[in-house]
């Protein structure tokens, strides 16, 4: 926990210093302190005297500790800044939400390189101390290692922290495993309409689980002496649903098969990682799924999952929209290839390298270098599919895309009942979009856009999508409350300032 608040407080002071332009040697010389050691207060692996803290705020002309921590985020963006320089995509949320639930299957400590340092993350770590797994972060701060006790106290389940995000659903593949009677408070996540838990309870009805959804918790109870004696065949084609059946078939004693199932990145991250603790998987990247289950897994694995496409995607639109050209490193590109195909359609100007793989020793990474391009409407509608479809989360980044090109574009989000309706947000700054229908929206670029104050929609991506136009935007503005930017990106303003964007972080006092 130490080494989390140091962590912490480094990365504040990192930021600080950064957005005043300052390199580590030049705060070392304000303190009269050296640049080694300031590299280790950034880097967490320093205690600091509260003295101190207050001293480097002063140096920093910020408060880095403020009487009011609890309170909101904020974002001041000063807009129409080029970006320029390069940028590693860091690794996925909803892999890393995947490999954290998949942890509960492995008696042996589970370590995982590299794992997104994002809010979402911290919600199921917080989920998985209070039922009395032991996580340390390592090294800088990036690696976590778990440790499972012996027996879960699912009772002291930090309620709150599991109300806030979607992904404890998917503790019920392994929990199924562990305990008869369990219950799981309702999952959250964005604000995007109803999302059934229905898939999930059918896709594991076959291992006995049984599930019932009352007083904001799904009661559940496991029927030991059932196993699937058919293939699994998923309704829809679902990212958390086949990763709940693929953990309930990882300790299935027998052949699982599972049709339909999603291809997605973070299923196939989630397959890798299954194979690591010793499970079988054929299959992998099509949809059916083939599990060869290990009844007893107790493995001391470490993994690293892959880079993420949608943050990839988010750069992408970063620099088409503020007219850039910046370096985007470590692209997962089997998972961007029909959103490149669509942006070279449009008139997207960009290189990309050849292709390496990932730490998961698996997936393919490349660079991308986008220059700034004069971008035309596509020919048809955008719409997002499954796997190895346009994804979904992508689908907003094109909205803003579309608002720089020429003509109009039609986005038909035909999935989430409540997302397309936050990109009708843009138009507080200048953007000419029309809400068709809860599903559709009609954008007509290009855009000139200007700044404002918008209250962050409570939905992942649009909340980004509204970012990146504000840093467009001539002027400055405002973005407030940006906890749901947090959820799923690591220090993505400080980030972005690094590529010469203007966005300083406030709270209230
Ligand atoms: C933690 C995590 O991994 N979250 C991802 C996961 O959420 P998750 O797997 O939870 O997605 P949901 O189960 O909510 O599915 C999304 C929506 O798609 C509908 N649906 C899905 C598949 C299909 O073939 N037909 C269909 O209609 C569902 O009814 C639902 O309304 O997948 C979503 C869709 O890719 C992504 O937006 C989320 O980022
Ligand atoms: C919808 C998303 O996530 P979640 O499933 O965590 O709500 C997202 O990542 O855009």
């Amino acid at each position: 926990m130490a080494d989390d608040y140091r962590g912490q407080i480094g990365r504040l002071i990192r930021d600080s210093r950064q957005h005043r332009g300052w390199t580590q040697s030049q705060l070392a010389d304000a303190l009269g302190s050296s640049q080694s050691a300031i590299h280790r207060i950034e880097h967490g692996q320093q205690n600091l005297s509260l003295e101190m803290i207050a001293r480097i705020g002063e140096a920093l002309d910020k408060q880095i500790v403020s009487l009011a921590p609890q309170g909101p985020v904020h974002l001041r963006v000063s807009g129409g800044q080029r970006l320029s320089g390069e940028i590693a995509v860091r690794s996925s949320k909803n892999a890393s939400v995947a490999l954290l639930c998949a942890s509960l299957l492995n008696k042996g400590k589970t370590t995982l390189r590299g794992i997104a340092r994002i809010e979402e993350v911290n919600r199921i770590i917080e989920v998985l101390e209070s039922i009395g797994i032991g996580t340390r972060w390592l090294g800088e701060g990036r690696d976590l290692e778990i440790t499972p006790p012996e027996r879960l106290d699912l009772d002291s389940m930090d309620v709150e922290a599991a109300r806030r995000t979607r992904s404890v659903i998917m503790f019920l593949g392994p929990l199924l495993h562990r305990e008869v009677r369990f219950k799981l408070p309702y999952a959250g996540g964005c604000n995007l309409g109803t999302r059934t838990v229905e898939p999930h309870n059918a896709a594991l009805r076959p291992f006995g689980l049984e599930l019932k959804a009352t007083g904001g918790y799904y009661h559940v109870e496991v029927d030991r002496s059932m196993s699937p004696d058919r293939p699994i065949v998923l309704i829809e084609r679902g990212d958390t649903v086949t990763e709940n059946a693929l953990m309930a078939a990882a300790r299935n004693d027998g052949v699982t098969v599972i049709r339909n199932a999603s291809s997605n990145y973070m299923v196939q991250d989630l397959c890798f990682f299954l194979t690591r603790l010793g499970v079988r998987i054929d299959g992998v990247g099509t949809t059916t799924l083939t599990v060869h289950g290990v009844p007893d897994i107790d493995v001391d694995v470490d993994y690293a999952p892959s880079e993420d496409p949608i943050e990839a995607m988010s750069l992408l639109a970063a620099a088409i929209v503020t007219g850039s050209e910046i370096t985007i490193r470590r692209a997962p590109i089997e998972f961007l290839e029909i959103e490149l195909t669509l942006l070279e359609e449009m008139g997207l100007d960009y290189d990309r390298s050849g292709e390496y793989v990932a730490a998961n020793g698996e997936t393919r990474l490349v660079d991308l270098t986008v220059r700034p391009s004069q971008l035309q409407a596509p020919h048809d509608k955008i719409h997002p599919m499954p796997f190895p479809g346009l994804n979904i989360d992508n689908l907003p980044f094109f909205a803003l895309i579309a608002a720089t090109a020429n003509g109009q574009t039609m986005i038909h989000d035909w999935v989430y009942e409540n997302r397309a309706i936050y990109l009708t947000e843009l138009t507080k700054l200048g953007g000419n979009v029309t809400l068709l229908d809860p599903h559709r929206v009609l954008v007509e670029g290009p855009t000139r856009w200007s700044g404002t104050e918008i209250i962050c929609p409570p939905a992942l991506r649009p909340a980004v999508v509204v970012l990146l136009a504000m840093m467009a935007a001539k002027g400055t503005s405002v973005l407030r409350n940006v906890y749901v930017i947090n959820r799923g990106y690591e220090d993505l303003a400080a980030r972005l300032s690094v590529l010469g964007a203007r966005i300083e972080a406030f709270r209230d006092i």
